[in-house]
């Protein structure tokens, strides 16, 4: 691989890792984010070389699917498949017990449908993204139905939250998922009951879904640079 930045370098070594364990004749959950976006494009190198056959994937987002096409894996869906064999997925944290905060790219809605139903589900992270607690770092990215937006933010402050919009870059106003939603971003001081807390906002109405991911992840692989080499961590 060429010289690149260390993040970059961790990013690309554990995409590859992971794509290295998509096997032939399984269906892939191809998750969302700069880390996936290169175990997609390894899967579809795997592919085209002959090495892997017969795969085809359920993309998490518009974005998953512009890349899975780009690198020539063939696309299913949820109506068409009765299992997920493997689903490879980025994670803006990840704690002690592999629970996770996603939706830094607004698509955990639908990364947590296709993350949990997948067999084996595999986080792609740097190692920047390991944290003691969840929230330390990142913000949790709730989808909300945008007429719903005012009384989930003030119940999100009852919550003890401080909730913000999220706002597009290069683009006008707010940031609109793939559902046509809107992503409140909320600051908790103190994240102690991860599985508590992602019901408690589901309960919300208006709330689709969380960032918060308790108990889906089976697999985490970490991208690491030591003494300018990169390598990959198992945590299981
Ligand atoms: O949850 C996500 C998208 O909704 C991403 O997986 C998460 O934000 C990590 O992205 P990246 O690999 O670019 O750091």
């Amino acid at each position: 691989m060429s010289q690149q930045d260390p993040v970059t370098l961790m990013k690309q070594y554990v995409g590859k890792a992971a794509a290295d364990r998509v096997q032939s004749g399984t269906i892939v959950g191809l998750g969302t984010g700069s880390t996936t976006a290169y175990a997609i494009q390894y899967i579809g190198e795997r592919l085209q070389s002959g090495e892997l056959k017969d795969i085809k994937g359920i993309p998490t987002s518009f974005q998953a699917t512009v890349l899975a096409k780009q690198y020539g894996i063939p696309l299913t869906t949820l109506d068409e498949v009765d299992r997920i064999d493997i689903a490879i997925d980025g994670a803006d944290e990840v704690d002690p017990n592999k629970n996770l905060i996603k939706g830094g790219g607004a698509a955990h809605t639908r990364e947590k449908i296709v993350d949990s139903l997948a067999e084996v589900f595999i986080v792609v992270v740097d190692n920047s993204k390991l944290v003691d607690r969840l929230g330390s770092t990142f913000l949790l990215p709730v989808e909300v139905i945008p007429m719903a937006m005012t009384p989930v933010m003030k119940a999100l402050e009852k919550l003890g939250g401080k909730p913000t919009l999220r706002m597009g870059v290069k683009k006008a106003g707010p940031v609109v998922t793939d559902e046509g939603n809107l992503v409140i971003d909320v600051k908790f001081d103190a994240l102690e009951n991860p599985a508590e807390l992602e019901k408690e906002i589901n309960n919300i109405p208006g709330v689709l879904d969380n960032g918060l991911f308790v108990g889906v992840a089976d697999i985490i692989l970490v991208g690491e640079v030591i003494d300018g080499q990169a390598k990959v961590r198992e945590i299981l």
